[in-house]
């Protein structure tokens, strides 16, 4: 469904995004052809992959040509479910505009695709392609030497394009004619330059200046000689790489262009989304004189970008120019590092945008570890500035870097006098990059006004999960740009660049008091609390953490219902962080745990992202955001680090080094939201699986403790109860809990309806590879077909099993 205009919403990003949605919704009528029209070719066996007339592309995880079809299905289709042996991809008009920005040809789209393919590429494929590419990334946005310019290829096509956008009445008032001069007799007319136009190189001259990105540091200061080993083969070898890549690109493509007034860029912009013919960004960094270079600032000789990395970033600046656009790498891959050399690439003055000052404070510092921007001749003037509230930093007033978090930079009250001078020298410079760290999560709005008022020449979007209970991600292509890269998470994880993590989903029956008053309650919250607290969820917990604190595990307990989270705390005796919980306290505890001096942490949604423990490897989670399938992901980011058993050179321990248990109280709508909440890490490869009965070991265990038993008398389980009961008494937080599920049910389309919970749970869907593989929300046992069945079986009809096998 294209998505409906809002009141005030950008123009431009609503005019593509209609006109994708009806291409869209075209592209689901077209497709629908039955697979057995499909035939087989000859030599099938040496293709990786099937092209389905749905528009659904399955890859062959062990053809011995995987990798090179994986990275051209990325760059072409999004990513639907990527299970261990067959990944389903879709052509989709975002991912074919996304290829067509990296320079990708309607004709090299099909021809490579019926090359790979074991069937031959449907004719309705092949039609939906060359009307997606079309029109996409053929005319683009560049800004050369702090000038503005239309620019096409300087094709007849190209041309042709050029001159009906150029021709355009609303356009013609933003232009910026230059009167060619007279030319002497018998010298040649040129028809192009008479019309305005200007014709050059889409990448001309490139130097050998992007060898910033090699970590060569020419200057290296005297600090850093110890580092100085440029021998390194990893980066050295990557690195060049890319150099060649943007070597093999220049001076190839021969362009023409028309100036525009900067001063009317977004009247352009629109008029040409209205013409279908949205203009791609691209900042030529490397003649721009208007914003000066930050002196010094180069990678450290001992910083090594990894392959994934490096991939991400040959997206970005494939043809010596920056491209806008959102890098997607799963939690923990490096998506700092990766961000930090897009800056050191450009070498401008940039804004990086986060969310929150924990991980402003962890930018700065990875800028520093990465780069030499705040040593040698820049260590006393300081060239990058935090802006938060505790720390207002001098902005150095050439060249520098500016960290600030998404809430600083939108705040609408009054500010004190240093923060409003502060605002107003960042919004009246010009800035080379603006980056955004956690793209996904901040509000459209957000975004808009922080477009508006940073006036950034490109903009990176960084994030793990490209996902959104709501329909705002195709306001995100493009108000920033098209998706340049995304990873995938089990290749990363099989390379030994992310921890091996086991996901395990306990069910915990309530003990019948509970359940009695959840089936009572008629109020959202209580129900919540209730099975929240439930006794047995409890016995559980404590039986997880006397595992796993015995095998000198870190732990991390997640709660996003804060009053469950600190009766949870203080019965386990464990450190509680939550959104009240003051700065240096969460600093001190962060510390602690880091250190290892604590090894259980209680924390609410504050520590669901940008919070770096890379020596947790255990999570319990005990409540959770409704259905968010983002949360789930960023939670599992928390352990993905990897872990000291995960050798980071290809090889990777079979065994997992890292848990993910998910608690549920089992016949309530807890077990409804987990279920969708695992979806996008199941589509992600993941397994999760689910332990019926280590309920009845963790009350056996929780029996058997002394000098007490714990929580085994209904007396006890009873107490517990009453506090729910009175917590929940106060109807102000009944009415806060319901109106946050149905702000959940409303964004995904449900417009509240919370009936037959259990009964969608088990409801059959269909359609998709996700739907076969679990993907569409079923648990399954990966390691033999057979026991998976057996598995869902069981899980149907609630047969108890015990696959706890740690
Ligand atoms: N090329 C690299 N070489 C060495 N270490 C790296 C490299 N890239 C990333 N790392 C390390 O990996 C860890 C994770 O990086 P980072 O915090 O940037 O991840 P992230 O993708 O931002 O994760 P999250 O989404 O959880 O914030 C850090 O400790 C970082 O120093």
């Amino acid at each position: 469904m294209p998505p409906k205009r809002k009141k005030g919403e950008d123009t431009y990003a609503h005019g593509i995004a209609t006109t994708m949605g009806t291409q869209m919704k075209s592209h689901n009528t077209l497709l629908s052809k039955p697979l057995s029209a499909l035939t087989l070719k000859p030599d099938h066996s040496s293709r990786p992959l099937w092209v389905l007339p749905t528009g659904s592309i399955l890859l062959d995880t062990s053809s011995p040509i995987y990798s090179t079809a994986y990275d051209f299905l990325v760059t072409i289709s999004e990513p639907q479910s990527r299970p261990t042996y067959i990944h389903e991809y879709l052509l989709t008009p975002y991912s074919l505009y996304a290829a067509a920005a990296v320079n990708f040809t309607e004709k090299g789209i099909v021809t490579t695709l019926e090359k790979f393919s074991k069937t031959k590429v449907p004719e309705n494929v092949k039609d939906f392609i060359k009307k997606c590419t079309s029109r996409y990334g053929k005319v683009k946005l560049v800004l050369r030497s702090g000038r503005l310019y239309v620019e096409a290829l300087n094709t007849p096509e190209g041309v042709g394009i050029l001159r009906g956008l150029g021709g355009n009445k609303e356009i013609m008032k933003c232009r910026v004619i230059v009167r060619s001069e007279e030319k002497k007799e018998g010298e040649e007319k040129n028809e192009l330059e008479e019309e305005g136009f200007i014709e050059g190189y889409v990448d001309d001259e490139i130097k050998g200046n992007l060898n910033v990105i090699t970590g060569i540091d020419d200057e290296a200061d005297e600090d850093d000689s110890s580092d100085s080993d440029s021998s390194d083969e990893e980066g050295g070898g990557h690195t060049a790489r890319l150099l060649k890549n943007l070597d093999q690109t220049r001076n190839k493509t021969s362009s023409v262009s028309f100036e525009i007034q900067p001063a009317l860029v977004s009247v352009v912009k629109k008029t040409a989304a209205q013409l279908n013919y949205p203009l791609m960004e691209e900042y030529d960094f490397r003649t721009d004189e208007t914003i000066l270079s930050i002196p010094n600032y180069h990678l450290r000789p001992t910083t090594r970008i990894r392959r994934y990395q490096e991939k991400s970033l040959s997206k970005m600046f494939g043809n010596g120019r920056a491209r806008s656009g959102i890098i997607v790498l799963p939690c923990g891959a490096g998506k700092t590092l990766t961000g930090v050399t897009a800056s050191q690439t450009i070498g401008k003055s940039a804004v990086v945008l986060c969310t929150n000052a924990v991980s402003v404070e962890q930018w700065k510092q990875q800028f520093e570890k990465w780069t030499t921007i705040n040593s040698g001749s820049n260590k006393d003037t300081g060239r990058i500035a935090r802006f938060t509230s505790d720390h207002q930093d001098k902005m150095h007033p050439d060249g520098c870097i500016l960290v600030t978090t998404y809430t600083m930079m939108t705040f609408s009250g009054k500010r004190t006098a240093q923060s409003q001078a502060f605002m107003e020298k960042l919004v009246e410079r010009d800035w080379g990059l603006l980056m955004m760290d956690e793209v996904h999560v901040v509000p459209a709005n957000t975004f808009r006004r922080v477009i508006a008022n940073v006036k950034a020449h490109t903009r990176l979007g960084l994030t793990a999960t490209l996902v959104r209970e709501d329909d705002l991600i195709a306001d995100l292509n493009f108000l920033i740009g098209p998706k340049l890269y995304e990873a995938n998470w089990m290749d990363l994880t099989k390379a030994g660049f992310l921890a091996n993590v086991q996901c395990l989903e306990v069910w915990c029956p309530m003990t019948p008091e509970f359940m009695r008053e959840y089936l009572r309650s008629d109020r959202m919250r209580q129900q919540q609390l209730l099975y929240i607290m439930n006794p047995k969820k409890m016995q559980v917990v404590k039986f997880l953490l006397n595992k796993h604190q015995s095998r000198g595990d870190q732990i991390i307990v997640f709660s996003d219902d804060v009053r469950a989270l600190v009766y949870y705390g203080r019965r386990f005796e464990g450190q509680i962080i939550h959104g009240g919980t003051p700065e240096f306290e969460r600093q001190a505890v962060l510390r602690l745990f880091r250190e290892g001096s604590i090894n259980t942490l209680f924390i609410s949604k504050v520590g669901d992202t940008s919070i770096d423990l890379p020596e947790a490897n255990v999570i319990i989670q005990i409540a959770s955001h409704f259905g968010s399938r983002r949360q789930e992901a960023q939670r599992l980011g928390r352990i993905l680090r990897p872990k000291e058993s995960t050798a980071q050179d290809g090889t990777n321990t079979d065994s997992f080094n890292a848990f993910f248990y998910t608690c549920v109280s089992k016949d309530t709508s807890e077990m409804y939201y987990c279920t969708k909440r695992q979806q996008y890490l199941i589509d992600q490869g993941y397994t999760f699986k689910v332990l019926t009965s280590l309920h009845e070991r963790a009350a056996e265990w929780c029996r058997k403790q002394s000098p007490k038993a714990f929580l085994s008398t209904k007396k006890e389980q009873v107490e517990i109860l009453r506090d729910v009961l009175e917590e929940t008494a106060l109807a102000g937080d009944a009415q806060k809990a319901e109106s946050e599920e149905m702000k959940f049910l409303r964004a995904e389309g449900k417009k509240g309806e919370n009936r037959n919970l259990e009964v969608d749970f088990f409801e059959k869907r269909s359609g998709g590879l996700s739907s076969v593989s679990g993907g569409g929300g079923k648990s399954y046992e990966e390691r033999s077909a057979g026991k998976g069945n057996k598995l869902m079986k069981q899980r149907k009809s609630n047969k108890k099993i015990n696959i706890f096998d740690l």
